[in-house]
C-alpha cells in the first residue's frame, strides 16, 4: 500500500534520512522504533509531505512524490502529530467536524467515532484546553478516522501517557486495524508494539537497519532495549 524507495532528508547541510525504504501493506500495523534522532518524526513528515528538503520515491498506491500535505491527505493519509495539534479554542464535538473528507476513503461516522471512544462522547462539549494528555490522543486519532484516512501516520501516541492508557490505545489501533485502517506508528515502548503490531523497523542514524516481526522483538527484547537506550 504504502512503498518508500530511498528516501533522503535533509535539514539544511545535515542529511538525517539516508536512504530509506520500506514497505507497508494494507491492513498492517507497522512501527518505527530508534533512538532519539534516528530520523523516525522526520521520515513520517516526509511521507505526509511536511518535509520538503527530500529526495527519493514515496507511493499510496500511486505516486505521492512532490505532492503538497493537503493532496497527500486526499489520497488517503492522515498524520497525528506528537503535539496532537488539538484546535483548543474548540470544543471536543468541533474538533470532530472539522476535517474534510477524503476522496475514496470511508470517513468514521460521529456514531462510531463515540462507540470506539467514549471518553469523546463523555467530553464532546468541553474545549481542547480541558482535555487530559490521553484524551487529546483520543481526539487527535479520532479526527484524523473522521477524514476517512487510509493509513494513518502517528508519533507516538502512547508518549507519556499511563500504562492504562496506553492499554486502551492498543485497544483502539487493533479496532482501526479491525475497520481496515493501515497505521504506521512511532512507539518506543517495545512490549506495547508487539502487542499491536505486525512488523518492526528499526531505524538507526537515518536508515533502516533491521525488519523485524513480533517473535524477533520478543526473543531479542533484552538486546534490543539496550540498543534503544531505553
Ligand atoms: N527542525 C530541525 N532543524 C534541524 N535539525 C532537526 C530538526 N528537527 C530534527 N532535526 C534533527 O534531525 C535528526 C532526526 O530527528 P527526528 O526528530 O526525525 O528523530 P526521531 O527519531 O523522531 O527522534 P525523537 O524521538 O527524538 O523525535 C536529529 O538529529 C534532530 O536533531
Amino acid at each position: 500500500m504504502l512503498t518508500v524507495r530511498d528516501l533522503t532528508a535533509n535539514y539544511g547541510q545535515a542529511r538525517v534520512l539516508r536512504g530509506v525504504s520500506l514497505d507497508v501493506a494494507a491492513g498492517e500495523i507497522v512501527t518505527l522504533v530508534g533512538r532519539n534522532g534516528a530520523g523516525k518524526t522526520t521520515l513520517l513528515r516526509c511521507v505526509m509531505g511536511l518535509h520538503r528538503e527530500q529526495t527519493g520515491e514515496i507511493a499510496l498506491e500511486r505516486p505521492l512524490t512532490g505532492l503538497a500535505p493537503h493532496q497527500r491527505a486526499r489520497a488517503g493519509l492522515g498524520y497525528v502529530p506528537d503535539d496532537r495539534g488539538i484546535y483548543a479554542g474548540l470544543t471536543v464535538e468541533e474538533n470532530l467536524l472539522l476535517p474534510p473528507t477524503t476522496k475514496g476513503g470511508e470517513p468514521w461516522s460521529m456514531a462510531r467515532i463515540y462507540e470506539t471512544f467514549p471518553v469523546l462522547w463523555q467530553r464532546r462539549r468541553f474545549p481542547g484546553t480541558k482535555l487530559s494528555g490521553g484524551e487529546q490522543q483520543m481526539l487527535a486519532l479520532a479526527r484524523v478516522l473522521r477524514t476517512g484516512a487510509r493509513l494513518l501516520l502517528c508519533d507516538e501516541p502512547t508518549e507519556g501517557l499511563s500504562p492504562l492508557l496506553v492499554r486502551q490505545i492498543g485497544d483502539i489501533l487493533r479496532e482501526v486495524k479491525a475497520h481496515g485502517v493501515t497505521v504506521l506508528l512511532i512507539e518506543q515502548n517495545l512490549h506495547f508494539a508487539t502487542t499491536v503490531a505486525d512488523r518492526h523497523y528499526l531505524l538507526a542514524e537515518g536508515r533502516v537497519v533491521e525488519n523485524l516481526d513480533n517473535s524477533e522483538v520478543l526473543a531479542r527484547e533484552h538486546e534490543l532495549l539496550t540498543y534503544l537506550g531505553i
